[in-house]
Parts: C-alpha cells; structure tokens; sequence
C-alpha cells in the first residue's frame, strides 16, 4: 500500500515578537540589585568622606606597651601638644612613631588631635607622612596618633642641629625641594577636597631611613574653603572625625584584658568634639582646632600654665618640636615669659647664642604689662585669674589704639619702637644725611647701601617722604612687639603696602602658623589660602639653600648682624645681583644653577601679595624644568622699579 504522503507539518509558529520584551526575572532582580548596590555606594560615599583605608583603632595598652611605657629613651620628640615616641607594633611587626598627646593638655590639644585625625585619613601620599592609626579615650584624655616611623627624624634636626652629611650633599637637598613641593602640590591640588597644611616648617618636614622627606603635622591643616569663604565645611570636620572613629574597629582582646580602653563608638560628633557644631562660632570651624580666638580659650578654661608651656615648648636634644610659645592662637604666647616664647622658637637646643634675640627678648618683655596672660591650668583658672586674663587681652585689644594711651604711661613705658627710633634709626639718619651731604659737596652721591649698614637701615632706606609718614604712623598703632617682629621677619618694608595686611610675625594671639614661616597675611581674620603654605615653602627653601635657620647669628655679632634675618639678606642679595652668596658653603657637589633656581623661586614664594606667588603646581613645574626658568618678582629684582630713589644707587660689590 502505497504510503500517503504525510502532510507537510505546520509551519513552525514565528515567536511572538513582543515589541517590549520583559527581561527574565532573574535579570529584573540582577539589574535592580546592582542599581541598589550603585545606589548605596554613591550614598555612602557622600555621606563617608573616607577614602582610603580607614585608620586602626588601637587600645592604649597595646601602643603603651609596643613603646615600651612610653619611656624617655623611647621618645623621639617633643611637640606642642605632647610627646612623639617609637614604638614596635607585633601584629604585624612594624615600627611606628606614636604621638601621645599630653593628658593635661587644653581642649585646643584635643581639637588638634581631631583634626589631624580627620585630614590624616584623607591623605594619600608618598610625600605625606601616612596615618597608621590612632587611640582615643576621652575620658581619661588619651589621645594617641600613630604614624609610619620616619627613622631621620626632622629636616630641622638633619639640617639644622645635627647637620647630617647626607644632607651636606647638594642633590639630595634638592630632591628635598622637589619632594616637599609635590607634597604641597598634591594637597593643594590633587587630594579631593584640598587641604592646607598651614604649618610648613623643617621640624614639619621628616626624613625617612633615606632622608627622603614627608610632610607631617597636620594638627593646624584645614580644608581649603570654598568661594563662600568658610573654611573647614561646617558640617564636614566632625562628622569626618566621627566617620572616622566609628568605622575603625576596636583593638578587642586588649580592651577587655585591661579594661582601659573607654570606646567611644556611640558618641555623637558634637559630645566627641565636646563642643556642639552649632555652639562653635564660625571661627572655630573655619579653622577647626586653631582659630578659637584668647577670649574663647579663656571663657572655655584653657589657658596653660607658665610651668605647662615650658614643658611642652621648650624641649631639648633631638627632635625637638621646635614650634616654642608662638603657634596656634597665641596660646603659647600667654604663658611664655617675653623673650623666652621668641627666640627659642627657631633653637633645637634652647642655648641662645644670639644677643640680638635676647635684646628683643628684653624689650618683648619689658613692652609687655605685668598681668598679660596670667597663667592658670584650665582646671584651677578662677574668677580674679580670669579677670586679670581679660585685662591681657584688653591689652591686646588695645594695640591697636595705643597711641592714644595717656602721655604719663607712655612716659612710664617706651614703646621698643621708640627706643629703636632713638638707638638706631634717628642715629644712623644722622649719619646718612652727613655722609650724603659729604658726598654732594664731592658732587657724587653716596651709595647709602654698601657694607654692613644696609639691614638697620633698611627701612629708612627704602621709603620715600610718604612712605616715612605712614611708617611712623603704623609704628604708633601697631604693637611695638608687632613692629619688632614684623622687623626680624623679613616684612620690614613689605608689610602694609600695597594693601596687604602687615606681618604674619606677630604676637598677636590670632596668628596661626610659626614665626618666620608664617605668611604676612595669615594674621588675624584674614582668610588664608593655601598661598599661605607657598610663602612657607619659600622659607623652607631658603633654609634649604642656605643651610641656617631664618633667624640665627653664627660669628661675631658684628660681622654677622646683617645676615642675621635670612629673609632680608636673601631680598638684598637679591637687589644687589649676589644671590649665590646665600649658598651654603658648606655643601658639596653643588648645582649653582639649581642653587639660584631655588632662591628665585623662593623669592617668588615670598611675595608680599599672594597672589602673586606662584602655585605649588607651578613651583614643582619649574623645579623640576617643565616650565621656564624664572624671573627674579620685581620687588627683588637688581634694577629696581624708580620709585625707590635709593635702590637704583646701590652698587653690587
Ligand atoms: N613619624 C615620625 N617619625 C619620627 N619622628 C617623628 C615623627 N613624628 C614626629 N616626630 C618627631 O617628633 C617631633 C614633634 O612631632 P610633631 O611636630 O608632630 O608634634 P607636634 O605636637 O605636632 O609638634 P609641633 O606642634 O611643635 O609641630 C618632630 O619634630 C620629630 O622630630
């Protein structure tokens, strides 16, 4: 039987073309939980501003016990706000520096351990010393930070005090140089938000096994402020502090042993920080721990004791944190005698060898009323103390309005300007105007700039008949100790022209910063920008090149009294087209051209109005040959612009 044919099958049914086909759900729930995750993570990062691995919490009885008790021989160093010591870590072996601050410490220490905390946790640099963790117990006021170890200690003790021969060599100063200004370039310009040391100084610069530097202490840094002018953002310091503290996990197996360790993951920011965000004044967030203005610290209790200040600024030997009595807030200022917070601000070993210190020591502290900054633990401070505290700051207050201080006490009390005008000023006037009467009569005029009388007269020198008039009038408000230290800083006829504000060296207590490093404008409630850590790094570079502190006679005061302020000798060498004589002699294998590179840079760096300085991105430019050599700033240049009469005279010897 012949087989019927099967029919053909059905054409297969075309699918169903949905125009709009839903994802499988197993599809549906990937893509939702990965929106989700995407979500979470961009939440949790607005909110976390903790980018890099979080730092450890440690128990203090581990640290106490990695640095053996905390033990003399361990200790590395000395800083404003306690102690620095070596420590071994066991798991896993590492040896570290702790920085304990000190347990009687004021509540400024407490805002400052907070604030290097949080900006420490942000930072991720090899030109920044790396935060490893840190202890907190507020309770007991233990406050302990714990850094990568720099075995070299401070650029300031290599340099300056042991003069180590590793740094005798030119390359490795430079690289320094270089290092530190990529170290200043990526906080101004590559950390997210950028950050402003506010401290730069060689005990803030440390060296690693290989002397390669790292910039330390961030306990004055903020967040660069926005365009609104506000500093540290309002809400951004303590909640950073406290993402900070509660993301790191607790050192548990020595917390219960010992029961030491009070953890204080469930306090807010506001009772850690023990001030509430609200209840700061601007100020105090502006500049997180170091804005807080004498009154604040007085009506909070945190005034230091004369015995407090001396233990904590003054210490000896190596690694000396050499910040003396004049940083953060003038709160060293209070406590420190006159001339000790001064000169020993810039000495490792606290020997004064230097009669020009002590001589404006004596009129710092012969200028200052007998009941300024009456000295009293925040603890035992009472009401007389506060009162006579209060006429200090009156007295401060009323600086500015001295003039008008009744003829009487002004008789009773010279102002130090007046004993200047008298002893160096009216005298070498008179003798100016005989020698330029002498050489008219020759029919040549004097070349009133030659020797080693250019530095007293500096200002005579370079102010025209106006100029002189303000001066005048400037030294009659201005604090005489203002005026002294604006003198020795390098500011002597920078300051106030040109609108900017008059020097950073100031006793004032709103100064921020160390005397000598300090810009002109980070002075009072000017808002400091992160020019303000150009200016310092132009100090630090001159201090590089020349191998000696800003302030310091070696030799015979004679001989040595014009070079004395580093500053000034570096802009009148400068002027007279001698800038190679500020190298150290004592360097070898010098690059003379990246020698004077390194001053003209400085020189620019140093410019009295910030912005003309250049930035940290330009400075590492040209230190490194990306960008074209550059030109000496006008104000130094060796011809001068002819509004100075006297300036085109001077002949370079
Ligand atoms: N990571 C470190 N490794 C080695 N030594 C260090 C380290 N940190 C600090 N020191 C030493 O301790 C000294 C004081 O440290 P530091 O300046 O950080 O304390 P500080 O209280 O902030 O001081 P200051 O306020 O005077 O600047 C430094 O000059 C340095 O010699």
């Amino acid at each position: 039987m012949p087989s019927r044919p099967l029919p053909p099958p059905p054409p297969s049914q075309p699918p169903h073309q949905n125009p709009h086909p839903l994802p499988p759900p197993t599809a549906t729930v990937t893509v939702a939980f990965s929106l989700l995750l995407l979500l979470t993570a961009c939440f949790r990062k607005k909110k976390r501003t903790v980018p890099f691995d979080s730092p450890h919490r440690f128990s203090y009885s581990s640290l106490r016990r990695a640095a053996s008790d905390f033990s003399p021989s361990h200790r590395l160093g000395q800083g404003g706000f306690g102690s620095v010591y070596r420590a071994t870590l066991t798991n896993p072996p590492r040896d570290v520096a702790v920085k304990v601050m000190d347990p009687t410490g004021s509540l400024q220490g407490e805002r400052e351990f907070h604030n290097e905390l949080s900006l420490c946790s942000k930072i991720d640099s090899n030109y920044v010393v790396s935060l490893i963790g840190f202890s907190s117990d507020r309770k007991r006021q233990r406050m302990l930070l714990v850094f990568e170890l720099m075995s070299n200690g401070s650029l300031q003790d290599c340099l300056l005090r042991r003069k180590c021969a590793e740094l005798m060599d030119w390359r490795k100063r430079f690289q320094i140089a270089i290092d530190v200004a990529k170290g200043l370039e990526y906080l101004h310009h590559f950390c997210n938000p950028p950050i402003i040391h506010s401290d730069i100084k060689p005990s803030n610069i440390l060296l690693d096994c290989d002397f390669n530097p790292k910039i330390g202490d961030f306990g004055l840094a903020r967040l660069k402020s926005d365009n609104s002018g506000a500093g540290v953002e309002k809400s951004g310091f303590p909640e950073l502090v406290d993402d900070v503290l509660v993301s790191c996990p607790v050192d548990v197996s020595n917390e219960k042993k010992e029961e030491e360790f009070n953890v204080v993951l469930n306090q807010s920011p506001q009772s850690f920080d023990g001030v509430t965000v609200d209840a700061m004044s601007p100020e105090t967030i502006r500049g997180g721990a170091n804005l807080a203005s004498p009154s604040e610290d007085l009506e909070r209790g945190c005034v230091l004791s004369e015995g407090d200040l001396d233990r904590r600024s003054l210490g000896s030997g190596a690694g000396t944190g050499n910040r003396g009595g004049v940083k953060r807030s003038g709160r060293r200022l209070k406590s420190f005698s006159g001339k000790d917070w001064w000169w020993k601000q810039d000495t490792n070993d606290g020997v004064v060898t230097d009669y020009v210190m002590e001589w404006i020591g004596n009129e710092i502290k012969n200028e200052r009323p007998k009941n300024e900054w009456v000295g009293a633990s925040s603890s035992s401070i009472g009401k007389s103390d506060r009162k006579k505290n209060r006429k200090g700051l009156e007295w401060w207050k009323k600086m500015e309005g001295e003039k008008n201080v009744k003829k009487k006490s002004k008789e009773k009390r010279r102002p130090a300007r007046e004993w200047w005008k008298e002893e160096y000023c009216e005298e070498l006037a008179r003798k100016q105007k005989k020698k330029e009467k002498k050489k008219r009569n020759q029919g040549s005029i004097s070349d009133c700039n030659d020797g080693d009388n250019w530095w007293p007269v500096d200002d005579y020198l370079y102010t025209d008949g106006k100029k002189k008039k303000r001066s005048r009038s400037r030294g009659g408000s201005m604090g005489s100790v203002d005026w002294w230290l604006d003198k020795f800083s390098g500011n002597s006829h920078d300051s106030g022209s040109e609108g900017t504000p008059k020097s950073g060296c100031s006793s004032t207590p709103s100064m921020r910063g160390t005397v000598c490093y300090n810009a002109p404008e980070n002075f009072g409630d000017f808002e400091t920008s992160e020019k303000c850590d150009v200016y310092s790094f132009g100090v630090v570079l001159l201090v590089l090149v020349s191998g000696r502190r800003p302030l310091q006679l070696n030799g015979s005061p004679v001989a040595e009294y014009h070079r004395a302020n580093l500053l000034s000798w570096a802009k009148q060498l400068a002027r007279r087209g001698r800038l190679v004589d500020l190298v150290d002699k004592s360097v070898q294998c010098l690059n003379r051209e990246q020698a004077l590179l390194c001053i003209t840079i400085a020189l620019l760096c140093l410019q009295k109005l910030p912005d003309r300085r250049p930035s940290m991105r330009e400075v590492v430019g040209m230190l490194c040959g990306e960008l074209e050599s550059p030109q000496l700033p006008v104000e130094f240049s060796p011809s001068p612009p002819s509004r100075v009469p006297l300036k085109s005279q001077k002949k370079v010897r």
